[in-house]
This record gives structure tokens, C-alpha cells and sequence, in this order.
């Protein structure tokens, strides 16, 4: 098993940091442009693992299209070949066919694809086989387990002969990456009809122009660096992060607001955003139903520093790339902080549950998701850690370490 130790010390920080690009914008603009003929002018694609099983996939003529772990992949390519009515079976890695597809599944039989389950119902691998006409115009899609279904119905709306209104049921989650795909639309110069209030989005029938496209930089993978400032000991450490806006598509962005009360106050500039350090507030509530990917990144940060802690809209945790309720509850555990179900399903908060040992070197498992091993990787401010199997930031991240190298020692354990 490969693990790296980073290892603590008291440098003074003074960094600039170009960040990797956006998977999410990047495999939208992928599926529009190949849409609309794919000869846009794509800027700034993401190098992240995710983007390019996505540029492959797209171009391979192979009757199998296996995603690896990437979900927007998996969902925007299944509902790409069906437009396109390409014969493909999808698949995945073993994790990937355990992530939930039959939503997405259903909403595509409606408007009349034939597709079909390989093993289980529900779940990839799936065999797509066609699509002649289009059976219904109108779809309901449940919006509380993974909004990429909807993302990706959204996308393919305007090929279809009839268009489509989309119904959404339930409660919606992730709305911010709904709002994504439809600006990305738009800027393809496709128009969609959002009534938020009646959870009805419509999409007539229209054509996708060619394009220039710039994908924005990932506030996801901006996160990690907010900690590192949060957890750094050095009053005047500042991390200059390069191609973040302070208007973006990420709902991610959310992370301004949150670490501002974590200690880390944000000046934007004409290149990006500009990390300082404040005081941190002793307790903070936040509701990660639109930013479910900063879970961890937060979780991380409050157990650190002790900060009291309420969180909502964790469900969608269970369904990633790993459980990652359970992972950190796992690794949490490590640094003498547990999370803690204190409503039923609802609501929790990270715990001290035993003394935190500074001198101790946790050793974090990552579960196969690069957000495990990234969300960790800042307690280095504080201690040393040794982070298992590292390179499963190449999901969204391939440059993490090498931009962590910056900071810190990193050293090889193989
Ligand atoms: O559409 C997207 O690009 C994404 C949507 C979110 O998933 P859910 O909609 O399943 O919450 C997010 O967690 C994922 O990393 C990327
Ligand atoms: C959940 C994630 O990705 P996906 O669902 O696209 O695999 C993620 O990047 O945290």
C-alpha cells in the first residue's frame, strides 16, 4: 500500500497556488459541445481524472464505456449516448455500481430509450440499446437522491424533437450544480424556463451553438487550502489561489462564507482570491444540502480547532465515493473527534471524544475518494500525518501534492 508522511513544520507561508480546473464545468461543457457538434473552443479543461475518462469516452467507438469512479461521467455519458442513440454498455468501478442509477434510468425509458440493467436494478452496469421516438415530453425526477439525473435530462432536452418539462419531486438537493448546467447552457446559447417555485424546468426544442468556452477554477479543490490557512499557526500566513471568481457557477463558492467564520477572510482580485487569516468563531451551523462536497473539507476543520459544530444535509454522503459519513467518522476518530448523528438522519455535530495527542501521527485512510485524503492533508498545519493511498486525488486533483510540496515536507513511505 502506498502512503506519503507530511510532515509539520513551522516555514512561514507566503504561497501562490494555480488551481486545477473544474470537473463539474468541465464535463458539462464536454457533453454541450459534443452536443453541438464539438467543435468549440473548450479553455482551461479540467486535468482532473474525472474530465478525462469524459474527453476518452466521448471519443471512443468501444462497445463498453467504463466511467472508473467518476459520477457526472457516468450519468451525463448515459444520457449522451442515448440522445445520441448510441448502443454502449456503461460500467464502472465496483464502488460505481453501487451508486444509485434507476432514477435516471427511468426518466430515460419515459421519453422512450431502451435501456436495461446488466446485474442489479437500480445500479450500473447498464446496457443502452436505443432510442426511437420520443415517447413523452414530460418527466418527474426525484430530487433528493443525486441531482446529476436532472443535470443530465437538462442537457439533452433541447435534441429532443419534443423537448422536455422536467418535474421535480421531493426535496431537491445540490441545486447550485442544476443552476451550473442551465448557465452553461445558456452561454451555448440553449434556453431553459426555470420556475424554482413549481420545481418545473422546461426546455424547448433548440440547437446548441459552437462555442468558446473558459471553465473557471475548482472551488472544491480550493477548499483544502482554505484549511490549510484556517489550521496554520503563523498569524500572517497568505495563500494566493489563482483563477477563482467571486461570482461563479460553483455553489462550492459557499466556502467563502463558511471559513470566514472558520478564521479565513477572502479579498478578491482581478486573478482570484487572496487567503488570510482572522478569528475564528467558537461555533458554527451550516446546511451542506447545496455544497455537499465541502462535508468534509469543514468537518476536518472544526475538529481541529475545537469549534462547535451543527450540521444539516449530509445525506447525500452515503451515496459518494465511499460512505463518507462513515469514513469520517472513522478517521475522526484518529484525531480524538467523532461525528455524531444527534438527530436521526437529520442533523450532526463533530465531537471531542477523546484528548487530541500533537505529537501523535495519525495515519488517514481514504476510502478510493480523493476528498478523504484531501480534507486530512491540512492537519500538517498542526501535526504530522501520514495520508494512505494518495493518489486517489487524481478523481478531481492531480496536482494536490505536488502544490502541497509547496508548503510542506512530503515524503514517500512506500
Ligand atoms: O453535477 C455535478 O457536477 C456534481 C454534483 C454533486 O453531486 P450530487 O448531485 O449527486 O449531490 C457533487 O457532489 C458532485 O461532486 C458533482
Ligand atoms: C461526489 C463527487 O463526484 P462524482 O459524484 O461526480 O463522482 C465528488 O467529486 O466529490
Amino acid at each position: 500500500m502506498q502512503k506519503i508522511l507530511l510532515k509539520n513544520n513551522q516555514r512561514e507561508i507566503k504561497e501562490t497556488i494555480k488551481l486545477a480546473a473544474s470537473k463539474s464545468e468541465s464535463n458539462r461543457a464536454l457533453i454541450i459541445n459534443a452536443l453541438s457538434g464539438g467543435n468549440g473552443d473548450l479553455q482551461n479543461l479540467a486535468s482532473a481524472r474525472d474530465t478525462q475518462t469524459m474527453i476518452r469516452l466521448l471519443k471512443s467507438e468501444d462497445a463498453v464505456a467504463d466511467v472508473l469512479d467518476a459520477g457526472t461521467t457516468m450519468r451525463f455519458l448515459t444520457a449522451y449516448f442515448s440522445v445520441t442513440n448510441q448502443t454502449k454498455t456503461m460500467t464502472g468501478t465496483p464502488r460505481m455500481c453501487e451508486r444509485p442509477i434507476g432514477i435516471l434510468v427511468d426518466a430515460l425509458r419515459t421519453i422512450g430509450v431502451e435501456i436495461e440493467y446488466v446485474n442489479k436494478e437500480g445500479y450500473p452496469p447498464l446496457n443502452i440499446k436505443g432510442f426511437g421516438t420520443q415517447k413523452s415530453d414530460e418527466i418527474s425526477i426525484r430530487g433528493d437522491v443525486s441531482s446529476q439525473f436532472i443535470s443530465a435530462m437538462l442537457m439533452i432536452g433541447p435534441l429532443l424533437p419534443n423537448g422536455l418539462v422536467i418535474n421535480l419531486t421531493g426535496e431537491i438537493g445540490s441545486i447550485p450544480y442544476i443552476q451550473m448546467t442551465i448557465r452553461q447552457m445558456e452561454a451555448f446559447g440553449v434556453e431553459v424556463t426555470e420556475d424554482w417555485d413549481n420545481k418545473k424546468l422546461s426546455v424547448k426544442p433548440q440547437t446548441y451553438k459552437t462555442t468558446a468556452y473558459q471553465i473557471e477554477s475548482d472551488w472544491s479543490g480550493a477548499s483544502y487550502w482554505y484549511s490549510v490557512v484556517a489550521l496554520a499557526q503563523d498569524p500572517n500566513t497568505v495563500i494566493d489561489l489563482l483563477g477563482l471568481k467571486e461570482n461563479s457557477l460553483q455553489g462550492d463558492s459557499a466556502i467563502v462564507a463558511i471559513m470566514e467564520q472558520l478564521g479565513v477572510k477572502s479579498t478578491f482580485n482581478a486573478t482570484g482570491v487572496v487567503l488570510t487569516k482572522i478569528p475564528a468563531e467558537s461555533h458554527i451551523s451550516w446546511d451542506f444540502t447545496n455544497c455537499p462536497d465541502l462535508a468534509q473539507t469543514v468537518a476536518v476543520v472544526v475538529a481541529a480547532l475545537d469549534i462547535k459544530s451543527s450540521f444539516t444535509g449530509l445525506e447525500s454522503l452515503k451515496i459518494k465515493e465511499t460512505d463518507r459519513v462513515l469514513a469520517l467518522q472513522n478517521e475522526l476518530k484518529k484525531i480524538g473527534s467523532d461525528l455524531i448523528e444527534v438527530e436521526a438522519k437529520v442533523r450532526y455535530e463533530v465531537q471531542r471524544v477523546a484528548p487530541r495527542d500533537l505529537s501523535a501521527v495519525p495515519i488517514i485512510d481514504t476510502y478510493d475518494d480523493h476528498r478523504m485524503a484531501m480534507a486530512f492533508a491540512p492537519l500538517v498545519m498542526q501535526q504530522d500525518v501520514i495520508i494512505e493511498e494518495p493518489g486517489v486525488v487524481a478523481k478531481s486533483y492531480p496536482s494536490f501534492w505536488e502544490d502541497m510540496s509547496k508548503i510542506v515536507e512530503i515524503e514517500n513511505l512506500d
